[in-house]
């Protein structure tokens, strides 16, 4: 939960004001927001397609501009962690000598409270409760603190100790300047603020380009998270220049321009073997000698044309995608988000959130592992069967589709791994783990509906040892990987109306433990926060309304 004080509002005009930002004061207005914290609002009737808030890439905060962003490069730290890094050491180190000083001290990693923002995974221990068993923590194992922070956290440490042996860089105070002597209580300290802003950051950064990468956005990051109905849409070009920026002509593409020209000629001549050029401080400084001409000329052109705003390509834009109206709160959009991705990334929470499932992969476990009956079957499915049903069932929506073309197309319910929006990371162990794969496939989604492979495993369970036979053209072997499917009878698996399936469903349903949430007792007392026990809440209840649907859905 990160949310900005109405105090602040004046310092973020200022700075937009400074920066010769455009955001039109008489038809918008921050102002507090029923959400929480400040939102923007419209003060008059805005059309689609105008534009809210204008700003040169040169007001935003990227580690790419920071004022430790040469630092940043030759360590060669980019990413989020180099966006904490050059925030910590703006807001704590260069402060009121920051450009930037005025906006990023308007971004708190405290509620109004005074707690810590910290994303689940680092939540206490009765915190966690809150979320256990939820799809928070069975299928996106997100309550489990992720390494990477704690490794990025060290790599911060470390660097700030060596720029200030090598040249007296103050470490910034209260976050980097852990005592060497008293590692645990204050690394611990301190990690936990350092996680503060990443999280708090995660929640305000914006993907600008390939040269500041994630950056904070003033004013863009007031506008509020809409999950079916967002008003904005952020432009930005990203195809620029990594190393300095420039969205046309630059001295290193046509240092590399240069390059690739001598190379096609080499090739083409087939002569001698010519030395190959390489970029070079001296050959990047001649051609940009000739580039300054073309580009002084160009800068006269613009101020010739001069509309308020230069280059729009240098440019930030959050743009009008439906009308407006009066006095309306203007929302942008974080993503497709569920509530498990809004709370581990965002931190906060969306009533009735569309993108919800419930996971049901343990509560198959649980019933797997006491039925003997069921584990050939199992087997056959985590080997060979959930892959075999999900590449029929993909086909044959293709196919309706194909013979329907005018329908809207619908999720097939395996496009994307149910459990793959929080783990980049384990992309890597893709493959390694298949029993994982297939159990993230159980689930509810928000309608009540139980997925394909919810259905398919239901059904495939409950066939009787007769029907289980038939499911081969050939005879089960030893090795049940090795029999051979008869594709007729795949259909079956995908039926929703078998009554033997509903009633196995309705009892995984009935078993099913959700967390309970309430409140015992005072936040002194169990360290569960005001914002945590709202979010969780929240998250729970769309747990809740997702069985009760189902329940309809299977009676
Ligand atoms: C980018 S900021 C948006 C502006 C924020 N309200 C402020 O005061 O600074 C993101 C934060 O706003 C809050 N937020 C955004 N959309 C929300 C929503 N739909 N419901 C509840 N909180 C929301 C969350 O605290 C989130 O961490």
């Amino acid at each position: 939960m990160s949310v900005t004080s109405k105090d602040d509002i004046s310092h973020i005009l200022r700075f937009v004001t400074d920066c010769h930002g455009k955001f039109d004061l008489s038809k918008c207005v921050i102002r507090e927001s029923a959400l929480g914290g400040l939102g923007v609002f419209a003060k008059t009737d805005i059309a689609k397609g105008q534009s809210v808030l204008t700003l040169n890439k040169s007001s935003i905060f990227s580690a790419s501009n920071s004022s430790i962003a040469n630092l940043l490069y030759d360590n060669s730290i980019d990413g989020m962690l180099a966006l904490n890094i050059a925030f910590i050491y703006e807001t704590t180190v260069f402060k009121n000598t920051s450009h930037w000083y005025p906006f990023l001290r308007t971004i708190r990693i405290r509620d109004e409270q005074g707690n810590l923002n910290l994303p689940p995974s680092f939540w206490n221990k009765n915190g966690k409760e809150l979320l256990k068993g939820t799809s928070f923590d069975t299928l996106f194992d997100a309550l489990t603190p992720e390494e990477e922070i704690v490794e990025g956290f060290e790599i911060a440490i470390n660097l700030a100790r060596k720029w200030n042996e090598e040249f007296q860089l103050e470490i910034p105070n209260g976050f980097l300047d852990v005592k060497e002597n008293n590692h645990g209580k204050d690394f611990n300290l301190k990690l936990e603020r350092f996680i503060s802003v990443a999280y708090t950051l995660s929640s305000r950064g914006f993907e600008i380009d390939a040269y500041h990468e994630t950056a904070l956005v003033p004013i863009a990051d007031l506008f509020n998270h809409h999950v079916a109905h967002p008003d904005l849409k952020f432009v930005s070009l990203y195809d620029v220049c990594d190393k300095c920026g420039e969205s046309g002509m630059c001295k290193h593409l046509i240092a590399e321009e240069y390059l690739e020209v001598q190379e096609q000629e080499r090739d083409t001549s087939r002569a001698e073997k010519m030395e190959t050029p390489t970029i070079n401080e001296d050959l990047i400084n001649s051609l940009e000698n000739g580039l300054q001409e073309e580009r002084s000329k160009s800068i006269t052109d613009i101020e010739d044309e001069d509309s308020g705003i230069e280059n729009a390509d240098e440019c930030v834009d959050l743009v009008l995608k439906n009308d407006v109206t009066q006095h309306q709160e203007i929302f942008n959009s974080y993503g497709e988000l569920s509530n498990v991705f809004l709370l581990a990334r965002y931190g906060f929470t969306v009533p009735g959130n569309t993108y919800d499932i419930v996971h049901l992969g343990p509560d198959f476990m649980n019933i797997l592992k006491k039925e003997e009956k069921y584990q050939e079957k199992v087997k056959w499915w985590g080997q060979v069967g959930h892959g075999l049903f999900s590449a029929w069932y993909v086909q044959m929506r293709q196919e309706d589709e194909g013979e329907d073309k005018d329908s809207v197309p619908q999720s097939d319910g395996f496009s994307e791994d149910a459990g793959s929006e929080l783990e980049e990371e384990s992309e890597e162990e893709e493959g390694e783990n298949d029993l994982n794969s297939w159990l993230s496939q159980l689930y509810i989604d928000y309608n009540g509906e139980p997925s394909p492979s919810t259905w398919a495993l239901a059904n495939l369970l409950t066939l009787t040892a007769s029907q289980w036979k038939s499911l081969f053209s050939k005879k089960v072997t030893p090795h049940i990987s090795d029999s051979i499917i008869n594709e007729e009878k795949l259909p079956f698996l995908a039926k929703k109306d078998n009554p033997h399936s509903k009633k196995l469903l309705s009892k995984l349903l009935k078993d099913k433990k959700l967390p309970c949430i309430k409140r015992d007792n005072t936040p002194q007392v169990t360290g569960i926060t005001d914002n945590m026990f709202h979010s969780a809440q929240i998250l729970v209840q769309s747990e809740h309304d997702i069985l009760t649907k189902c329940r309809k859905t299977l009676s």
